[in-house]
């Protein structure tokens, strides 16, 4: 069974550990976090309800004690600040950035073998910059967005259609953003029926709206951004890691002529297993999709720019 290091033990961390333990994915599980005591609190708390929600994961809880996390085999970095209401995420690089690129670095050292899923916002943009940081190859190390941004999707479109979320299928593509991500609405079904069978086109324009602007949203009403679906989405991926589930999930992979794009790291359905980010598969994009993602990608270079010009690539 697999060690997990979790970095962070803020809300979308200890989400994240929460669901790793309780539903046992992994049989060890470190929390840290630079704050004095919090991951020891969290896990401390998480670990009361153990016998609450029977289950029987190792978890510790630590404050930035890298030599505990030692021979993860997967590693999910959580650690810098979210946004506030009317921020974008890409305004996060500037505090982010530094984070990223130390935690990264100081993981690797006690686990040079581990996967590691970075979460940390501009999540397309961190996870670019902790590739190049730390030179690993591009299946051990991505980044999770369309996983939740899929997830918000398929919510949407079961309100909408009015139906089970379970019965949807579908995927969103591109970067994680409020501009620059891409629900797939001609490959989304219901029981295998296109959702364009289902909905009006307004409709599903609405879906579409509603799922890009769905961190957001939550970011109004909670004033900080969301936890439970994006510590859920991580835990999802690392299921799939530590299973060898070989699930698709749309996924922050370096590309390398995929889609039309090289040296980037943007939001492309990618088979997860224990490899990490091991095979990206290529969709047949219509025209308007194809014009959505290269412009995605154009905005996301341009936060990517920004790395350079903050002195940390
Ligand atoms: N990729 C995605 O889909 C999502 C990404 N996020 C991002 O995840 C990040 C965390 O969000 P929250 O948990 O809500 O924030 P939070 O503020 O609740 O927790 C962040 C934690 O990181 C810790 N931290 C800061 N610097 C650290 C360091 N150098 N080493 C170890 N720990 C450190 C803080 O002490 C804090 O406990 C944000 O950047 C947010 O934008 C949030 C939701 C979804
Ligand atoms: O909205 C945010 O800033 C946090 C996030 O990435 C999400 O919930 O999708």
């Amino acid at each position: 069974m697999a060690k997990v290091t979790v970095v962070g033990a803020g809300n979308v961390g200890a989400t994240c550990a929460n669901v790793l333990a309780a539903r046992e994915i992994c049989s060890e599980l470190v929390l840290l976090d630079i704050k004095e005591g919090f991951a020891e609190g969290k896990i401390l708390d998480i670990f009361q309800t153990a016998t609450l929600m029977d289950f029987d994961t190792k978890i510790t809880g630590v404050t930035n004690d890298y030599s505990a996390t030692a021979n993860s085999d997967v590693v999910v970095i959580t650690s810098g600040i979210p946004r506030k209401p009317g921020m974008t995420r890409e305004e996060l690089i500037g505090t982010n950035a530094g984070i990223v690129k130390s935690v990264a670095t100081e993981c690797l050292k006690y686990s040079p073998k581990a996967i590691i899923l970075i979460v940390s916002n501009p999540m397309d943009t961190m996870t670019y910059l902790a590739l190049k940081a730390t030179g690993l190859p591009k299946n051990q190390l991505f980044g999770m967005g369309g996983a939740l941004d899929t997830a918000r999707f398929k919510c949407y479109l079961s309100k909408a259609l009015e139906v089970n979320s379970n019965e949807v299928e579908g995927m969103v593509i591109g970067g994680h953003g409020d501009t620059t991500m891409i629900p797939l609405v001609s490959k989304a079904t219901y029981k295998g029926i296109p959702v364009c069978e289902c909905a009006s086109a307004e409709v599903l324009e609405k879906v579409v709206a509603d799922t890009m602007v769905g961190g957001a949203t939550l970011t109004k009403l909670l004033g900080t951004s969301a936890w439970y679906a994006p510590g859920a989405a991580a835990a999802y991926v690392v299921e799939s890691i530590v299973r060898d589930q070989k699930k698709v999930v749309a996924s922050c992979v370096y590309l390398e002529g995929e889609y039309g794009q090289n040296d980037i790291c943007i939001g492309v359905p990618t088979v997860i297993g224990k490899g990490g980010a091991e095979k990206v598969l290529n969709l047949n994009l219509t025209e308007n999709e194809k014009e959505l993602f290269a412009k995605s990608a154009a905005a996301v270079r341009a936060t990517n720019d920004v790395l350079k010009e903050i002195g940390v690539l």
